[in-house]
């Protein structure tokens, strides 16, 4: 089975790691920068792969599995591999946050050979291969894909397929939703604890869940206090990606992650007046 990985930071280097566990698995690192090999603290032990590295899409070949791990913001950059990855009977999934994966890749590819993937796994990247991985976590995916959980039947992450993909994926927007506000203070996870900065988290997820109910998502009425238990009950020095983003003066996914719920807000006459304040600020911040 041949598995190419494209986007070696938190999310891509970790996978990769995992899945080159298994000698069987022959695994391809498509990376912007080089990358010597990938060293990975995982919560119950510290794991290293050295798998093979490309640094120009042109030196790919056609694999099983390709496997997206890049940014939202770097779909037209990771697209660019596609070309020789991809042959008549490659699968190819999106491991990335919000609700749009599909969308965000019809431009080059036929939408039937796109597997989105909600991930749950809070990783950080230290160095360029050195990842911490916090929680072993969890990844998603629709009901067709079975062939990528059998990927990860030797991990610890909890891989598993749904029969509704669009209620999970909106669940998950709910919990970055009410992230934004880590990378607007530039504090971890712990922000939570204050009740006035809780009740901003909750009205972010109130307003991420009206839309996506509108988008037909099927979310729990009390979501909003399940998602702030959630921060309250995790680590205070968790640092989410747009968190991390920030930090290390990266590009940060405000449209995927707060940007849609506004622009989708629009599209079904739902106001969105917290979210839009999170991307003005954050865009502002940015700048
Ligand atoms: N980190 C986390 O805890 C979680 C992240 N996610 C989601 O997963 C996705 C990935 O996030 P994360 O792993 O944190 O992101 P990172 O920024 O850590 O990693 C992205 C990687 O993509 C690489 N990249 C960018 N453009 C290209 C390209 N054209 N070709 C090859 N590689 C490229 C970057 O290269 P370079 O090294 O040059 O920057 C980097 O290694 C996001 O959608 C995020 O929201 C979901 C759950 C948890
Ligand atoms: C909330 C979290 C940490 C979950 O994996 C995440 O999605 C991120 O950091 O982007």
């Amino acid at each position: 089975m041949r598995i190419a990985v494209i986007g070696p930071g938190a999310i891509g280097g970790t996978v990769a790691a995992w899945l080159a566990q298994r000698a069987d698995l022959d695994v391809t690192i498509c990376a912007r920068s080089p990358l010597p090999s990938l060293t990975i603290e995982t919560p119950s032990r510290t794991i290293t792969a050295t798998p093979r590295v490309l640094t120009d899409p042109g030196q790919g070949e056609p694999v099983d599995w390709v496997l997206i791990a890049t940014k939202a913001y770097d779909a037209e950059g990771a697209s660019r591999w596609l070309t020789k990855l991809v042959d008549d009977t490659t699968r190819v999934a999106v491991l990335q946050n919000g609700v749009e994966h599909i969308e965000r890749f019809t431009p080059y590819l036929p939408a039937a050979r796109i597997t989105p993937a909600i991930v749950d796994i809070p990783a950080e990247r230290n160095a360029p291969g050195r990842i911490h991985q916090r929680r072993d976590g969890s990844i998603l995916v629709p009901n067709d894909a079975a062939s990528f959980v059998d990927l990860f039947a030797h991990t610890p992450i909890a891989v598993s397929t749904t029969d509704d993909f669009r209620s999970e994926a909106w669940r998950k927007l709910c919990i970055n939703a009410a992230g934004a506000v880590s990378a607007l203070t530039m504090k971890p996870a712990g922000i939570v604890a204050r009740d006035d900065v809780a009740a901003i988290m909750w009205m972010l997820v109130e307003e991420c869940a009206a839309v996506g109910r509108a988008e037909g998502a099927v979310l729990d009425d009390k979501i909003e206090d399940e998602i702030i238990a959630r921060y309250r009950a995790g680590p205070p020095d968790g640092i989410n990606s747009m968190l991390g983003d920030r930090l290390a003066n990266r590009p940060m996914e405000i449209d995927a992650r707060n940007g849609v719920i506004v622009r989708l807000g629009k599209k079904h006459g739902i106001p969105t007046p917290m979210n839009a304040m999170i991307v003005t600020l954050l865009e502002t911040a940015a700048a």
